[in-house]
């Protein structure tokens, strides 16, 4: 990786903001052939993609030859582009992503209720296979649940499912909206758990239910360096890091191997203790799913039977 983050953009970042860290190491733990980083992002670049005015945060810039180039650094075969907050509805940046992939990479948007079937249309054939919802405060203003029901009613012919990012507080509220959802459904980063408290306890125990609700509902066991209280940080080679989260992330993938998907989250928005290095985040899998069975569903067939249901 010799590409640096910071390249010219037409927007100045957000005071603080962490770039991400351009020199990964290359992992000991060897990803088995075909997996899929299931969550990461591309930033613009903003003076290409600008970034939408209804922001919560500027990035650095993150291009999609930077993604590419660290998927094959890192031995990943395909990337599911997540749409990022920085863009609002505008989903040219990560359709340009998915189009220059040649069929390596699928994608989720963010759209309005007013997207017509012909746009939808596109966003298919370009690679876009699911939308995201996001209930966290400090990254978007709360959409009206009738307008996410009217989404949900221009995507359900295309097969798509609802990817939903929510802090674990307010999954109370919004646990029968979402099960009124009839499209599978996605949950981000394990439902942002409180890793200081006891995996057995009320919080993360209200998830697990969650999850059982339904047959349909898949988890993102990811972002460990966005969970962690206690550390110690994918840095200078450490091979213990994130401990706090293991427990949590471990449940999830005992309990529903077949429907768990892993992914870097690169460029990694919004961090402001560290910039994890993305090889050591995947020696962090091994961790969370410590079998060669487990690790196959969570990296190949889980993500596969999502996003390319078609391939061989
Ligand atoms: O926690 C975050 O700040 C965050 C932000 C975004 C985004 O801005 O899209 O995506 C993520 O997966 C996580």
């Amino acid at each position: 990786m010799t590409d640096t983050a910071t390249g010219s953009t037409a927007f100045e970042k957000t005071p603080g903001w962490l770039d991400w860290y351009d020199g990964p190491s290359r992992p000991r733990f060897e990803l088995p052939a075909g997996a899929v980083d299931a969550h990461c992002h591309v930033f613009g670049p903003g003076a290409e993609f600008p970034y939408a005015p209804e922001r919560k945060y500027t990035p650095c810039d993150a291009s999609k030859q930077q993604l590419f180039a660290l998927r094959d650094h890192l031995g990943f075969a395909r990337n599911v582009v997540v749409q990022a907050t920085c863009h609002g509805a505008d989903n040219r940046a990560m359709v340009d992503a998915l189009r220059a992939s040649g069929g390596l990479a699928r994608g989720v948007a963010t759209v309005r209720p007013t997207i017509t079937d012909a746009e939808v249309r596109e966003l298919h054939e370009a690679g876009v296979r699911g939308v995201r919802f996001n209930f966290v405060k400090r990254l978007v203003d709360a959409a009206p649940r009738q307008d996410l029901l009217d989404v949900v009613a221009k995507i359900r012919p295309y097969g798509w499912h609802v990817v939903v990012y929510f802090e674990a507080a307010d999954l109370a509220d919004l646990r029968e909206f979402f099960l009124g959802l009839d499209v599978p459904l996605v949950v981000d980063h394990m439902g942002r758990p409180d890793v200081a408290a006891d995996p057995d306890g009320p919080g993360f125990t209200a998830f697990l239910d969650f999850m059982r609700a339904r047959p349909d509902i898949w988890c993102k066991v990811t972002c460990p360096e966005r969970l962690s209280e206690s550390g110690p940080a994918a840095l200078d080679g450490e091979q213990h890091a994130y401990r706090d989260v293991v427990p949590f992330a471990r449940r999830v993938v005992e309990e529903f191997p077949d429907r768990v998907l892993w992914g870097t989250d690169w460029p990694h928005p919004n961090l402001t203790s560290h910039m994890p290095d993305d090889g050591l985040l995947v020696d962090f899998i091994p961790h969370i799913a410590p079998s060669a069975e487990a690790q196959h569903k969570l990296l190949v067939a889980n993500p596969m039977r999502l996003y390319w249901p078609d391939a061989g």
